[in-house]
């Protein structure tokens, strides 16, 4: 990926991709000469992982493991992190960039796959299917019209209007929809879509109801009993998002007297670790809910897109030292600068490291041929390009500097 070839032998550089990442990760690595991927289909027991991190450089989750302090205190040498999905609050973000450890995702590689699986949700459960599907599979036969409607017509509610909740209002306005959301912060209106007033009257006056925010303390149980007061009677709801939005034992009640007419939930407060687990949930019992074992990304196009793109993120952080789309870090695209060598160097974000940083290359005669700094809340990324082919003692004085967390030569 870059012309300049590393100082650290790829080969030694060990990968851990968990959680049956697409095999197009490792073929990225591969091509790039980073032969040593260690890969486990299913997310791995903590003391497992401790093991497999204790001398691991990169790992590659999904959205199972949990990756928190008690973990990172068990992963010395860990310098960055891939989540191959969208969502990164598996990850401690906050304890991660204090030991200058960035984090990548795949913003939209999965988008259209979640929004194809809600609109698909969506028609059935305005017809009843997963009820008369249920009923069917045991010898009953449902026909009836009662509680059965087209889309045309219906009110969509969207809860998060960002490119998953975009898409399927572009995609829901094609089905004769009118699409109304919520959202914290200011939205362009895709095609005839409009804010609703507030969170309350979306839920009062919307005939489906879709939750598609990330995992915060805002939205955490967003879904509570006293939402579900405000809920259209007969309203159907769709959570894809992430399982604290919302609370399944209000779901529950609203499902047993009837308030909503029909639920799909892709996520769950607690999710099984691996598929050879028990799915337990008080929603099993309900045929007029659509339950799925978190796949609502899960497709061949968006799995094998995502295993590209957030492994190509770590192979540039590797080889060149680009941070772009970090979503924890400061972000820096660097060119290659051949026939220089790279110095990163990540510190807390105080006044004066940067003058530090030059002072010591000055001293020890190293002349800079580049340098980019960018800073990101308590901590600071600065990468260096000098002429000097023997930089060592300039290294040892770099890590030396107050407030160094880590440092790196890349070539
Ligand atoms: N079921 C699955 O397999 C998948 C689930 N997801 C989940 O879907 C979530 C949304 O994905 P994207 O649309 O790509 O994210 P996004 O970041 O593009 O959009 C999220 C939107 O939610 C809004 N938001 C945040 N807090 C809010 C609050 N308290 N109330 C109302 N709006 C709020 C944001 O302003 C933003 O517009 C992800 O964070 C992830 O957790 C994503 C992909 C696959
Ligand atoms: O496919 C996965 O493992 C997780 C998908 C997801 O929830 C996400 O992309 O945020």
């Amino acid at each position: 990926m870059t012309e300049n070839s590393t100082s650290f032998d790829k080969n030694r550089i060990k990968i851990v991709l968990l959680e049956g990442i697409h095999p197009s990760a490792e073929k990225v690595f591969a091509n790039d000469g980073y032969t040593n991927v260690v890969t486990a289909a299913k997310s791995l027991p903590v003391e497992e992982l401790k093991t497999v991190l204790s001398d691991a450089h990169f790992l590659g989750i999904r959205s199972r493991t949990q990756v928190n302090q008690a973990l990172l205190d068990f992963s010395p040498k860990l310098a960055a992190i891939g989540c191959f999905c969208i969502g990164t609050n598996q990850v401690d973000l906050t304890a991660t960039r204090a030991r200058g450890i960035p984090v990548f995702n795949a913003p939209f590689a999965n988008t259209r796959s979640v929004a194809e699986l809600v609109l698909g949700q969506m028609i059935l459960l305005l017809r009843g299917i997963p009820a008369k599907n249920a009923a069917a599979h045991r010898g009953e036969w449902l026909k009836t019209a009662e509680n059965s409607f087209e889309t045309r017509g219906k009110i969509l509610g969207i809860v998060g209007y960002g490119h998953i909740g975009t898409q399927i209002g572009i995609l829901a306005e094609n089905l004769g929809m009118k699409v109304q959301f919520y959202d914290i912060e200011n939205k362009l209106s895709l095609g005839n879509a409009r804010a609703a007033e507030s969170y309350q009257q979306l839920l009062a006056t919307s005939d489906v109801v879709s939750f598609h925010v990330p995992e915060t303390p805002q939205t955490k149980n967003m879904m509570d009993e006293t939402a579900f007061k405000h809920l259209k009677d007969g309203a159907i709801l769709i959570n894809a998002s992430r399982g604290t939005v919302v609370d399944i034992d209000a779901l529950d009640k609203a499902l047993a007297n009837k308030k909503v007419l029909g639920a799909a939930i892709d996520v769950f407060p607690v999710e099984p670790k691996s598929n050879e687990e028990e799915f337990v949930s008080p929603l099993r019992q309900y045929d007029n809910v659509i339950l799925t074992p978190h796949v609502g990304g899960s497709t061949k196009e968006a799995q094998a897109n995502i295993g590209i793109e957030v492994s190509e993120k770590l192979v540039k952080y590797s080889d060149n030292g680009s941070t772009l789309s970090a979503v924890n870090f400061p972000e820096v695209a660097l060119p290659s600068h051949s026939g220089k060598h790279r110095i990163c160097h990540i510190h807390h974000n105080e006044p004066g490291i940067l003058a530090r940083i030059n002072d010591m290359f000055s001293s020890n005669n190293v002349n800079i041929a580049a340098q980019y700094l960018q800073t990101k809340d308590q901590v600071g990324y600065v990468v260096t390009d000098i002429d000097q082919t023997s930089s060592d003692k300039a290294f040892e004085a770099l890590k030396q500097i107050p407030g160094t967390v880590r440092t790196r030569i890349l070539y």
